[in-house]
């Protein structure tokens, strides 16, 4: 038996989930999507359930890659509103105490000071909360919102590197001890303790200070999810807690073994990022109930929504293969955004429907069973759970929702009880900041 304990994310869109196609119709989802309360109640309900953190995905495009339009899109709800994400963590950690807060920024479409200053902000205002999910954003319909070339995968992350040097360099410009504010003396802050950082970089040029003193976290807690080996190498190097796609135990066993070699490669290996696969769990009271929910889960999906889906996360437009035609030997190589996830699907629906499997089995598959699912009730999930961390294929889970909030209420009714029992996850620690709770490495040096 392991004697760290499983973290548990819930993973969040703002305003819908698209990890379950349709689920905003399913009535476990809270429809004020554009209601403060629906947010307050999100994160509330998430730090009751037992979850560790609450994240949310963010994307700057509408999905316009499939017809090369988004109209089916806007129909169907489909990834089209985001709300932004800072404004509703602000929201959010005035309403909870404890749990994480995690949100999604780029690093190839913002400026490092204003990244810095945001997560900084965030951090003050949520007592040492903040969590900022890199990425690298991996689609044409970005690039064009921002006016911007769609650069090329790895120099994405070169950027990042630079992105990340600026940004805990502007978090480290205060020591930790230069915010005085003491009246007997006078001295708002020790000028002796504030720093330039004077960074000039083959990206980014910042001269700083950063205009918030040093976050309570150090540096707010890094997330990243890379899957390529140039992300995977990226997160070594930066992340404290690490997303991946796995298909299965076996498969989440390699990537946790690749991840771990990659850390040996930057020495970071005294306490290296917790990896967690993103699993889908739908739980009842009864194995029965459990398979009625998903069932009717699934009938709310839509196949082509899928594809949508699908091409905005590959940029190939799959309205352009015929649905009853196999799809083309050398999809994976075609494509232009996350070659790793396509290269995972792609890989579960050959296993299932055979090496000629059409557009159109893409579709239902994507539509229902994308992903791991794990279906259940409270003990057998819990088991698939506990063999997947028992079994060193990750340090936790991101639990994706499907209806909103009815998956995560679910999740904290039937499961987090039963994890305790077995010990694998504890009661919620209340003291000291996010970083300091999950035992993660401090990272700033000053
Ligand atoms: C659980 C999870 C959440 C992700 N969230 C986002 C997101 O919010 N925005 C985004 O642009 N990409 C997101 N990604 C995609 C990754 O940032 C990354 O681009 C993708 O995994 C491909 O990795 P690669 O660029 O190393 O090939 C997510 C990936 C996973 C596995």
């Amino acid at each position: 038996m392991r004697d760290d304990k499983m973290v548990l994310v819930a993973f969040g869109q703002a305003t819908v989930s698209q990890t379950q196609n349709g689920a905003w119709m399913h009535p476990g989802s809270d429809p004020n999507v554009l209601q403060p309360e629906y947010y307050i109640n999100l994160g509330r309900e998430v730090e009751r359930a037992g979850f560790d953190m609450l994240f949310f995905d963010d994307r700057w495009a509408m999905p316009g890659t499939y017809g090369r339009s988004f109209r089916d899109a806007v129909r169907r709800g489909t990834r089209v509103v985001k709300l932004d994400l800072l404004t509703i963590l602000g929201l959010i950690s005035a309403h909870t105490e404890r749990i994480g807060l995690g949100a999604t920024y780029s690093t190839t479409y913002f400026h490092p000071f204003h990244v810095a200053r945001a997560f900084a902000t965030l951090d003050h205002l949520s007592k040492g909360r903040a969590v900022w999910n890199i990425v690298t954003s991996l689609n044409q319909d970005e690039a064009e919102n921002f006016g911007t070339p769609f650069m090329e995968h790895d120099s994405r992350y070169d950027r990042a590197d630079e992105f990340l040097e600026v940004v805990t360099g502007l978090w480290e410009t205060w020591e930790r001890d230069a915010f005085r504010l003491d009246r007997s003396t006078g001295v708002f802050a020790d000028p002796d303790k504030v720093h330039y950082l004077d960074h000039k970089g083959a990206a980014f040029v910042s001269r700083g200070p950063l205009t918030v003193p040093q976050p309570p976290q150090g540096w707010p807690v890094l997330l990243q999810a890379g899957q390529s080996g140039r992300g995977r190498k990226f997160a070594a190097r930066w992340a404290d807690l690490i997303f991946v796609v796995a298909a299965g135990i076996e498969s989440g066993q390699k990537v946790y073994r690749e991840q771990h070699t990659a850390f040996e490669e930057v020495g970071r290996t005294a306490a290296p990022g917790r990896i967690l696969p993103a699993v889908q769990v739908v739980v009842g009271p009864t194995e029965a109930i459990a398979r009625e929910k998903k069932a009717y889960l699934d009938s709310l999906s839509d196949p082509e929504e899928a594809l949508i889906l699908l091409s905005e996360l590959s940029g190939l437009d799959f309205s352009s293969y015929d649905l009853d035609e196999p799809l083309p030997a050398d999809i994976v190589s075609r494509t232009t955004g996350s070659q790793a996830i396509v290269s995972s699907i792609i890989g579960k629906l050959r296993a299932n429907y055979g090496e000629s499997a059409t557009t159109r089995d893409l579709g239902e598959m994507m539509g229902s069973q994308s992903g791991v699912h794990i279906i259940g009730n409270p003990q057998q999930v819990a088991d698939e759970l506990c063999a997947w961390f028992e079994g060193r294929a990750c340090d936790g889970f991101v639990i994706q929702q499907a209806d909103t909030p009815g998956s995560f209420e679910d999740f904290g009714r039937y499961v987090i009880p039963e994890l305790r029992r077995r010990g694998v996850v504890d009661e919620p620690p209340t003291r000291g900041t996010f970083r300091d709770r999950l035992g993660l490495d401090a990272r700033a040096g000053r």
